[in-house]
């Protein structure tokens, strides 16, 4: 008889062989508890407390399943619809949420989010700290500068918004426009005859119809163009150049910016972080050489083999560096700080530009209205036999009246409010110094259909972050916020009739797709320049077909197959978005078809 289970050592294995299933489903047990537990004990929490009207009220948190992480999946996966959700749920213009174990506080009313922004004891230094080090791989002397220098780099910056910059720069702009945009294609089959731009994009030469046409990921074309376009602009030609997957290191950075802002260390085995930190590496290393080369180069020594040439380098960059060298940083120290302005200059003007195509090129009429528009602006021609001389055709060319694009322009601008409003959802965050109270205006109030407006406190070292993307698509502001209208923004002068493109304040339109107070974006005034000079030009060079190959991600969003009886069901961004760092990317692949149009 085999006694083995009787005995001491039998009578062990039993439950050493249970253990693992044991262990399996006492934690299985012990998860599904915490969480229920967490559910229990925030929903309780959560519950509105009774206060006079004159009081304070309590910012409401809203209720989660998880310990620690607490809304950190469906914040993940979707912000800003996330947060309108919540919204709806606590029927608060403030609540708060709970992430990778802090309070954020939501600032939802436009009126606390002005008052926010201005105030003297919100501070956007722990934030800014947070992403040097974090994001930029600061160690620490650009955090640690003191007050003096940090004006002195805060006036250098502020050269990017300022005259005659902002000339000079746009200036640059239309002459690259004028230049490279008959080449957004070159119709080659051989990666090694294209254009740093059009790598990327898988270009497919498609053997129909008279004119060459070819078949292209549109996103990556138009984001690597238009940054490619606007380095050369800012940081000049030598640097563009010099590292031929330049840009693909940046928006390979710009992906996984947020993991790199949680602190995910390189060795964690999530997809991308360490593709993200080997791309900062990389781009560290440019920008340190880079630096290095400026130094000697603006005192008239030999900066070098890498850059020869930096004449070029915009003047608020020049401003930069001469910045970091007085102030006695060693090149690989200031390099993190130029990497913040040079990835600022390309993570959400080439994607506004995609998207105000795409809006565009989804309405056959609405194309149309603004070619008629544009067409005195943007004139395009491929010169003859007459003009030239030559037996051959020549290329197409394109010239660019700026002003008149931004005077006379009405709808292109009114289609780039609207692409602001409805393709970007930055976050601005800021900490408090001392305790402070914040109380919405009586028409915010009223929105909600209160008589009194409401009163929050808030304590020092509390997180506040207001987020624009959500106000952009509040429906009382913006009435059918998923419907791409560019007339929202049309004002008619009625002694005149002339138009313009405006937010009406009178209707509580608010936009700050730039952010707001002191971290403001500092290319504001280029950008609105910039993505009307880039739209305008390729739409009056060339054709765009979208190709609904039943696998783009704007299909079912903009009516991509060009069908104007599809027109009102489109723009449904939510569909189509994948959050980023700044503007939004599309999902996946949007293919389409270009011919020249002259
Ligand atoms: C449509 C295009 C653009 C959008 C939507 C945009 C948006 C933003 C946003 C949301 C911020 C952060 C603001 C905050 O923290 O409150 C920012 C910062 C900044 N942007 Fe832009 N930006 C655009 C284009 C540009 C361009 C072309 C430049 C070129 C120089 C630029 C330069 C900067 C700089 C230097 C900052 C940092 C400001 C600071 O910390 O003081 N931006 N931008």
């Amino acid at each position: 008889m085999n006694d083995e289970g009787l005995s001491p050592k039998g009578a062990l294995q039993v439950p050493r062989d249970a253990a693992p299933q044991l262990m399996w489903q006492t934690v299985v047990a012990v998860l599904i508890f915490t969480c229920l537990a967490t559910r229990l004990i925030t929903g309780f929490q959560s519950h509105p407390k009774t206060v006079n009207d004159e009081e304070p009220r309590p910012v409401r948190k809203a209720p989660y399943w998880i310990p620690w992480l607490g809304h950190g999946v469906p914040f993940a996966l979707g912000q800003q619809s996330f947060i309108g959700r919540v919204k709806d749920w606590i029927c608060e213009p403030v609540f708060s949420l709970h992430l990778a174990g802090k309070t954020h506080n939501m600032i939802m009313a436009p009126s606390i989010a002005k008052s926010a922004l201005a105030h003297r004891a919100l501070s956007a230094d722990s934030v800014y700290d947070r992403v040097m080090h974090k994001v930029f791989g600061d160690p620490g002397p650009i955090r640690n500068m003191d007050a003096q220098q940090t004006k002195a780099l805060d006036e250098a910056t502020s050269l990017f918004m300022r005259e005659p910059h902002v000339t000079e720069t746009t200036s640059t702009l239309v002459r690259l426009l004028e230049t490279e945009t008959p080449n957004l294609v070159s119709f080659s089959h051989s990666v090694v005859d294209q254009s740093f731009w059009e790598r990327p994009s898988g270009v497919v030469l498609i053997e129909e119809g008279e004119k060459p046409t070819c078949e292209v990921d549109l996103f990556k074309l138009v984001r690597h163009f238009v940054g490619y376009i606007t380095s050369t602009v800012f940081m000049g030609r030598a640097f563009v150049d010099f590292h031929p997957v330049l840009l693909d290191d940046l928006f390979t950075f710009d992906k996984y910016f947020n993991l790199l802002l949680l602190g995910i260390p390189r060795w964690v085995p999530l997809p991308g972080v360490s593709a993200a930190y080997a791309a900062r590496h990389r781009l560290l290393r440019i920008m340190t050489v880079f630096h290095a080369s400026f130094a000697s180069f603006d005192e008239g020594r030999d900066p070098g083999f890498d850059f020869r040439d930096l004449e070029d380098v915009s003047e608020p960059m020049k401003a930069r560096m001469r910045f970091w060298k007085k102030a006695g940083f060693a090149p690989a120290a200031s390099a993190p700080g130029d990497l913040m302005i040079f990835w600022a200059m390309n993570t959400n003007s080439p994607t506004v530009v995609f998207w105000n195509l795409i809006h565009i090129l989804s309405d056959p009429d609405l194309l149309a209205a603004i070619r008629r528009e544009i067409a005195p602006y943007a004139k395009a021609h491929r010169p003859g036999f007459e003009d030239t001389g030559l037996p051959f055709t020549e290329p197409p060319r394109i010239s660019l009246d700026l002003n008149g694009l931004l005077t006379s322009c009405p709808l292109l601008k009114a289609t780039y409010l609207e692409t602001l409003r409805m393709d970007t959802a930055p976050f601005s965050y800021r900490q408090a110094t001392t305790g402070l109270t914040l109380t919405e205006s009586t028409q915010d109030a009223s929105t909600d259909g209160l008589p009194e407006p409401r009163t929050y406190n808030f304590y020092k070292g509390d997180y506040l972050a207001i987020p624009h993307g959500a106000q952009a698509r509040d429906p009382r502001l913006f009435p059918n916020p998923d419907k791409f209208d560019p007339s929202r923004f049309i004002r008619t002068d009625p002694s005149t009739g002339k138009q313009t493109a405006e937010l009406d304040p009178a209707k509580g339109q608010t936009l700050r797709p730039f952010g707001g107070g002191s971290t403001i974006c500092k290319g504001r005034i280029f950008a609105e320049r910039q993505v009307l000079a880039f739209v305008a030009s390729i739409l009056s060079l060339w054709d765009i077909e979208l190709v609904d190959d039943g696998n783009s991600s704007a299909r079912g969003a903009d009516n991509i197959n060009n069908n104007s009886d599809n027109k009102d069901k489109n723009n449904n961004n939510t569909q189509r978005h994948q959050p980023t760092s700044g503007a939004y990317v599309p999902k996946g692949a949007v293919k389409a078809r270009l011919r020249h149009r002259v």
